[in-house]
């Protein structure tokens, strides 16, 4: 692999911009059959996404993932969406059960409108096995596989019947991957995503590492039809972990989901718990990351998502916050 860099790393150059105000630009996206306000999704993980926020996000036209840490109220979840007449987005995973789940899905002809095969090791015998059995018994299911590092991967669970991959081993702000095992994309995770995205014909998610509003139009340049966003999302008022008062501070618990917290038990422990500050209400977070991508696609001279995929980029090593902080 020749040039790797990370997000702190690059720093998209500017264009002439076309438009006479930000506002101009647009930030929506395709993916799966649907447009969505933003190519950003948050996490499938217990302490980011439940059904509240799911709801919300599917009525305000954004993508959202459910997670999988709730086994037995997956169906109903399903149901109730599409009675809202709300699309349905849920996870799996690959153990026996998740078979008996998917043909219990199939025999009562509730159809997910995106289903995540959401393990740690997505280039495996168990996940291909996993797609094509989805895709036998719930065609019309959009499979979204993951997570992979390589490009070798990409196009082995494409081939398998994948509608998307999702990209990132170890970035992730609570991921000890890296630090347990040695593996990972943890620090190169921008290059990975465009190493990967070179061998992809169908949409990538980039996944983990996103630490600035910026780094999801780097996502964007590199590859990424859509972003998934954990630690960004922790915060907020809505997200279901505990909130806890420190010094006069609020925070907000956040942990992995191959935790100890999240497992109940210490074994092949690859994430850990942390909390977040505390940031107000997940409207105005979304607000400002539209507004922050609508400047972006100006800087890129367009007034398009599309406008970002073709910029040129520098590679300047740890340069980009001087020892500056954001807020
Ligand atoms: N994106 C990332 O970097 C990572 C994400 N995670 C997240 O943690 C959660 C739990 O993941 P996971 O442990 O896969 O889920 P599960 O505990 O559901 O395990 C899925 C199956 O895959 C097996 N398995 C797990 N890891 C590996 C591996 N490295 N090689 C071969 N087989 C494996 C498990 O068996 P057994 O347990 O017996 O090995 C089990 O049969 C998921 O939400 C996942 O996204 C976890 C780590 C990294
Ligand atoms: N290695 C681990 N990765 C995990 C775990 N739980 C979640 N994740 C991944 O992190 C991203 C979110 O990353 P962030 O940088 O935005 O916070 C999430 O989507 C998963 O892919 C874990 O326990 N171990």
């Amino acid at each position: 692999m020749e040039n790797v860099f990370d997000y702190e790393d690059i720093q998209l150059i500017p264009a002439k911009a076309v438009v006479n105000s930000r506002s101009e630009c647009d930030t929506s996206v395709d993916f799966g059959g649907r447009t969505f306000k933003l190519p950003v999704v948050p996490a499938n993980m217990q302490t980011i996404i439940d059904e509240n926020i799911a709801i919300n996000l599917a009525e305000n036209n954004y993508f959202y993932i459910m997670h999988r840490f709730q086994p037995e109220t997956r169906l109903d979840f399903v149901k109730d969406m599409q009675a809202r007449g709300l699309y349905a987005s849920i996870s799996v995973g690959v153990k026996p059960e998740e078979y008996e789940f998917v043909q219990q899905l199939a025999a009562e002809r509730l159809i997910p409108e995106y289903i995540t095969i959401d393990v740690a090791h997505g280039h495996a015998n168990s996940v291909i096995n996993m797609i094509q059995y989805i895709k036998k018994q719930l065609p019309a299911s959009f499979v979204i596989a993951g997570n992979v590092g390589t490009p070798e991967a990409v196009r082995e669970l494409e081939h398998a019947g994948a509608d998307a991959t999702k990209v990132g081993i170890g970035p992730g702000k609570v991921c000890i991957t890296k630090i347990k095992t040695g593996f990972g994309t943890g620090g190169w995770q921008l290059a990975a995503l465009r190493w990967c995205a070179k061998a992809a014909t169908k949409p990538i998610i980039a996944d983990g590492g996103i630490r600035t509003h910026g780094d999801i139009a780097k996502s964007v340049r590199f590859g990424a039809s859509m972003v998934m966003i954990g630690s960004l999302f922790a915060g907020h008022e809505e997200s279901p972990g505990q909130t806890v008062e420190t010094d006069g501070k609020l925070y907000k618990e956040y942990f992995g989901s191959a935790s100890e917290f999240q497992k109940g038990e210490k074994k092949n422990v690859e994430g850990k718990k942390m909390f977040v500050e505390y940031r107000g209400s997940l409207k105005d977070t979304l607000v400002e990351m539209e507004q922050d991508l609508q400047s972006a696609i100006s800087y890129a001279g367009g007034d398009k998502l599309s406008a970002i995929r073709t910029v040129d980029y520098v590679i300047v090593k740890n340069s980009i916050f001087n020892g500056d902080k954001v807020y």
